[in-house]
């Protein structure tokens, strides 16, 4: 649910080309003028890994929260949780015992707090996922750069450091599991399409990620992507060419469109995604489908 601050130099492994050169600098101008960065793109494009980088970028401790039904203030803010119960035993007359006892309410600390109080860059990861309710709260830290506080006594509202950075990332409103975003919210966002990389993107992140090498990446990327057009340009992912690389190298599988170990890999991946592009197909037609166009019996429209 909410992990610790982490330092940003941990988030290695990002693979900067052209296409996310142009991405980061943009966020990166909005960023540092003070405004909050949203990325919205399909599931895998790479939103998690740019707002990673990106944090990794700002040199200050980062803080992940990521979305989900469950999520609430309490989580965010803080809550009461059971209690804690001091005892004086005053024993000065041994044949006197005085007690006394204080039943105090232990407040568990919400995450925000600390990176709202010391600048940190927060990225709240598929915030759509959480309910709009929970929400609401960024309303007022975004524009009056103040955090509520309900239910902690005297102390209503905590100052939002002025280096605190925040960057949303969601996928479209219409996938599964998400809620309607507010357009209040939204209003106070930048919002930042993040679509399918091109191949050459594909190919490096693949060779870099799994130590696959050129022509390797390339007959995956191939495959993925002929299927990827049937579909809205999305699925399969870029999550299913880098595990259909990673198994194979890992395995020693030959990445070789004939061999049998390895069409069974690329068809264990790739069938439920394509099955999502022809839900009227059975599983035992997507099969077939992608073989063809993993053996090139079949030219590419
Ligand atoms: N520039 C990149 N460099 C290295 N790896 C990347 C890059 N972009 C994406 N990836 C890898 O691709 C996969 C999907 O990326 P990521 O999780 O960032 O996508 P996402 O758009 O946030 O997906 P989701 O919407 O499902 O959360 C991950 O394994 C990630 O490490």
């Amino acid at each position: 649910m909410l992990n610790q601050p982490r330092k940003a130099n941990e988030t290695g492994g990002f693979v900067k080309t052209a296409f996310f050169e142009d991405i980061i600098k943009r966020s990166l101008r909005y960023l540092k003028a003070g405004y909050p960065v949203h990325f919205v793109g399909p599931s895998g494009v790479g939103k998690t890994s740019i707002a990673q980088y990106i944090a990794s970028l700002l040199n200050k401790p980062v803080t992940i929260i990521r979305g989900h039904h469950e999520l609430s203030n309490h989580d965010l803010i803080g809550h009461y949780s059971g209690f804690t119960k001091k005892e004086v035993i005053d024993n000065y007359i041994h044949s006197v015992y005085k007690t006394e006892q204080e039943v105090k309410q232990n407040w568990v600390q919400g995450q925000l707090i600390e990176a709202v109080k010391k600048g940190h860059v927060v990225i709240y990861d598929e915030f759509s996922r959480s309910r709009p309710e929970t929400n609401n709260i960024f309303l007022s830290l975004l524009e009056e750069k103040v955090l509520p506080i309900y239910g902690k006594g005297k102390e209503s509202f905590i100052k939002c450091h002025p280096d605190f950075t925040i960057i949303f990332t969601s996928n479209p409103d219409e996938y599964a599991g998400t809620f309607h975003t507010q357009d209040a919210l939204l209003d106070r966002l930048i919002t930042i399409d993040v679509d399918y990389c091109d191949k050459e993107t594909e190919i490096e992140i693949i060779r870099q990620k799994t130590g696959v090498n050129q022509l390797q990446a390339k007959e995956i990327v191939r495959l993925v992507s002929i299927l990827r057009s049937y579909g809205k340009e999305t699925c399969p992912s870029l999550r299913a060419s880098i595990m259909i690389a990673s198994v194979a190298k890992k395995m020693n599988i030959p990445i070789i469109s004939e061999d049998k170990h390895y069409q069974r890999l690329c068809l264990d991946v790739l069938t439920r995604p394509v099955n999502q592009i022809f839900p009227e197909l059975s599983r035992g037609e997507v099969e077939e489908f992608i073989l063809k166009k993993l053996v090139r019996k079949e030219k590419h429209p």
